[in-house]
């Protein structure tokens, strides 16, 4: 039913809420809003009396009533009033009279509360949203400011996912790698920019320390490795890769890089540079210590003593050969001069402010010779601690005095002519030929032809090397230099010794002269040498047998190289049996014939004798 058909007068018009018309003297509900039927569970309220549906407390009803004609308008929250199915309701009642009629206006106080709840649980919600949205807008412009950290950062950083997809490439990484984020985001990088080794080898995800970060949870820390750019080159990197998490859970790996192409090229350079320096300190060292040593050695025997014409012809050789840069070859026996003949060359050339490298061929091991010669690597083989520059390496600038040429193995003699001739060096286990400028002179005690013809010397090499051949005249074959040079011995020995030189009398001379001189002049500095030790008085004593010399006897039957090598072979072979085979040391066989040690080792091979010929 519509309240407007029940609606006695217009008063009911603009009411809202649950509003009653109660006729003032009968008590009558007049006219009732649809909200008042439905507060109070009854439909038909129009008719029925109003103090049927106060609760309990009528006598204040009765006041509130009086108080509302009094004043016009009154409110009460006393009144409890009663629903149809009997509910009681709080509800706040304002009441409004003209005198005739009573107009009340019921407020149910629980829908009341209610809606206050729900209008504190609204503003809470509308506050939370606020709120929220707050939130949001910081973490956007937190977000929005590690972007601008991540791209004003100088270091490349990218980020990658657990399945290795890159999550973020900052700016610096962009250009860096020449790949944009579009390129990237999404994408395998490691497929992209890590996937080979700067030599060219495959490197597989699973090697790779960024892959390992966040499969094993470390931080990798990597001081040298390439990234390829989009062109397809590589730049030198370092970088860290460290693992990221998302609460527990790990989500990846972040990859700070820097492109350290540059410093790397300049410490490759400065590792180059401090290299050659080591080089050339170690080669001025080894300079300096062979220099020592030859100075040492060499010093007392500067100059040629002698005036005999085979004396006079070597100067003359020396001469003419000194300036020029033609390889010499000096032939002679043991003792008669031939390093000292190198030496004056060297002395008289252009080189001699270069060092003169006296290499000893027979006195290496065949398997260091090439080492020795040619010089080595660190690690080039077991023993080779450090670089070391070769023999020939040494002579750089200056002079190589191959004495003994003959004893260069065979191979070794291929690799040294084409050294020489292509002059250039390489070390053993390096990979970089050196260049070479020096000049060569090389003596020989044997016949060259006969080596060549018994396969034991390489005929380009002796042709090589045999482009002016110098000839020391053995001492026997000039007995006229013997007094000078047994003089001059036996000044230095005893300036050496800090004693006065005793006399040398005609008779010693004599006996000198007469002397075979197997050893030549070696042979005769050491007799002096002895000679001045043991002197007592003023007169100098020597020590040989002349009886036993061949040469103080009248050659009477002419004897041929082959019968001179076979009592050389016998000769020596004796000397061994009296040594008991020891060959060096001041009772060695080699201090009997008045030779050194590695002369007779050496000729010893030549001669093809083993210790079962003097056994
Ligand atoms: N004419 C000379 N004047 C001064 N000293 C000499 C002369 N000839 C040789 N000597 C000296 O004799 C010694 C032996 O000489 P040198 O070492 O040059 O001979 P070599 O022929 O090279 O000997 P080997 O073949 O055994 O090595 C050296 O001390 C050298 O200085």
């Amino acid at each position: 039913m519509n309240i407007q058909d029940r609606t006695p007068d217009s008063r009911l018009a603009g009411a809202f809420g649950a509003t009653l018309i109660l006729d003032l003297d009968t008590d009558e509900i007049l006219a009732a809003t649809p909200q008042a039927h439905a507060l109070l569970k009854d439909p038909s309220l129009v008719g029925s009396r109003f103090s049927n549906l106060v609760a309990d407390d009528v006598p204040h009803m009765i006041l509130f009533v009086d108080e509302v004609i009094y004043r016009g308008e009154a409110w009460t929250r006393r009144i409890i009033l009663r629903t149809r199915e009997n509910d009681r309701i709080n509800c706040e009642i304002n009441g409004r009279s003209d005198g005739k009629t009573l107009t009340l206006q019921i407020t149910d106080l629980a829908a009341l509360e209610r809606r206050a709840e729900a209008v504190q649980a609204a503003s809470m919600y509308n506050g939370g949203i606020l709120e929220w949205q707050r939130a949001q807008a910081f973490f956007s412009e937190l977000e929005r400011q590690n972007q601008l950290i991540l791209n004003a950062a100088g270091e490349g950083i990218y980020g990658v996912n657990a399945d290795g997809k890159t999550t973020f490439v900052n700016r610096a990484a962009q250009e860096m790698l020449g790949w944009t984020d579009e390129d990237l985001l999404g994408e395998d990088i490691h497929t992209k920019i890590h996937h080979h080794h700067l030599d060219g080898e495959v490197y597989p995800s699973h090697e790779c320390p960024i892959y390992q970060s966040f499969r094993y949870e470390q931080v990798n820390r990597i001081e040298d490795e390439v990234f390829w750019r989009k062109d397809g080159k590589p730049i030198r990197v370092e970088y860290v890769s460290t693992p990221i998490y998302e609460g527990q859970r790990l989500a990846g790996a972040v990859v700070i890089f820097r492109d350290i192409t540059e410093r790397w090229e300049n410490e490759r350079k400065l590792r180059e540079a401090m290299d050659q320096v080591a080089a050339l300190r170690d080669r001025l060292e080894q300079e300096n210590a062979y220099l020592q040593e030859a100075i040492s050695i060499e010093r007392a025997h500067h100059d040629v003593v002698g005036q005999s014409p085979a004396i006079q012809q070597i100067l003359q050789r020396v001469e003419m050969v000194s300036r020029t840069q033609a390889n010499v070859l000096i032939t002679g026996e043991s003792g008669t001069g031939k390093a000292m003949v190198a030496s004056a060359i060297h002395n008289d050339s252009d080189r001699r402010r270069r060092p003169l490298i006296h290499f000893k061929c027979g006195s290496v091991t065949p398997d260091m010779f090439e080492s020795e010669l040619f010089g080595h690597v660190r690690g080039a083989f077991t023993g080779a601690l450090r670089d070391k520059p070769g023999k020939l390496e040494l002579a750089h600038g200056g002079t190589l005095f191959l004495d003994e040429v003959a004893d260069i193995p065979l191979e070794q003699q291929g690799q040294l002519l084409d050294a020489l001739q292509n002059r250039r060096v390489t070390r053993l286990g390096d990979d970089r030929a050196r260049s070479l400028e020096l000049r060569v002179v090389a003596s020989t005690s044997r016949n060259l032809d006969r080596e060549v013809q018994a396969g034991r010397m390489r005929p380009e090499l002796v042709f090589f090397l045999n482009v002016f051949p110098i000839h020391c005249t053995p001492l026997r074959e000039r007995p006229d230099d013997i007094p000078l040079l047994a003089a001059h011995f036996l000044n230095l020995v005893c300036k050496r010794l800090s004693r006065t030189p005793p006399i040398i009398t005609e008779g010693t001379i004599r006996t000198l002269q007469q002397y075979d001189w197997p050893g030549n002049v070696r042979e005769l500095a050491n007799v002096i040498e002895r000679g001045a030790i043991v002197s007592q008085g003023g007169k100098l004593v020597v020590d040989i047998h002349p009886d036993a010399a061949p040469a103080t006897r009248k050659i009477t039957t002419l004897l041929s190289e082959a019968d001179i090598e076979q009592i050389r072979v016998a000769n020596t072979i004796a000397c061994l049996q009296e040594t008991n085979g020891r060959v060096s040391g001041p009772n060695g066989a080699a201090a009997l014939l008045g030779v050194k040690p590695t002369t007779l080792y050496s000729r010893i091979k030549t001669l093809g004798l083993s210790p079962d010929d003097w056994a």
